[in-house]
């Protein structure tokens, strides 16, 4: 959460040159109400829901860069999905990436003490962000254009095991290229 998704993909894609999804903003699309409405309304476990069907559906359809949201690869049909494509994991530590975050409304972090929920999501979500992704970059290495141009460097490198730097399900994981 706030490591730059929305923000770097759509400078990214402009770089590129192709078309930009955040699916986040497509769940508000389709449903016509907001994230923390359907948090509200439905709870966390429908809004997984929704987002898995939006996430898929995007990834089957779409040509360019998808930014997704924070707890999207945490839904295990997410993270399969993820197979064949490029993965970037934008890597920010809990200040950084809370700091960015603060006072937003984030259901998530919807709690009594957000900076320590902040902390909590990002420790048990950092297994599988690694183990989603085929690139990392450090989200704070400046600002928006300079962690596109990064990842570009990544994709210019090819720095991946399979070749063509796409996600395969078990030989280009950043956990088993750095393990
Ligand atoms: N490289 C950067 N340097 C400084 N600020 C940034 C950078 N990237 C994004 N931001 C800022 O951080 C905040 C969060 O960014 P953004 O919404 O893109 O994060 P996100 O990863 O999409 O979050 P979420 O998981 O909630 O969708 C925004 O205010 C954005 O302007
Ligand atoms: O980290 C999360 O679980 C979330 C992040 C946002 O992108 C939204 O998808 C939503 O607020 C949930
Ligand atoms: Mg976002």
């Amino acid at each position: 959460m706030g490591a730059g998704k929305s923000t770097v993909g759509r400078v990214l894609a402009g770089l590129i040159g192709v078309d930009f999804i955040d699916t986040d903003t497509e769940i508000e699309r389709r449903e016509g109400r907001t994230i923390p409405e359907i948090f509200t309304a439905e709870g966390a476990a429908r809004f997984r829901e929704i987002e898995r069907d939006v996430v898929t559906d995007v990834l089957a359809t779409h040509r360019g860069v998808v930014a997704l949201g924070g707890g999207a690869v945490t839904t295990p049909a997410v993270a399969e999905a993820l197979d064949g494509h490029r993965v970037v994991h934008l890597r920010i530590g809990p200040e950084a990436g809370f700091a960015r975050v603060a006072g937003t409304d984030r259901p998530m972090l919807a709690t009594d003490d957000p900076a320590a929920r902040y902390r909590e999501l990002l420790a048990e979500r950092a297994e599988t962000y690694r183990d989603v992704a085929t690139i990392e970059v450090d989200a704070g290495a400046g600002d928006a254009e300079t962690v596109a141009d990064l990842i570009l460097a990544e994709i210019a490198q090819n720095n991946t095991v399979s070749g063509d730097g796409t996600r395969r399900p078990a030989d280009s994981r950043v956990n088993e290229r750095t393990a």
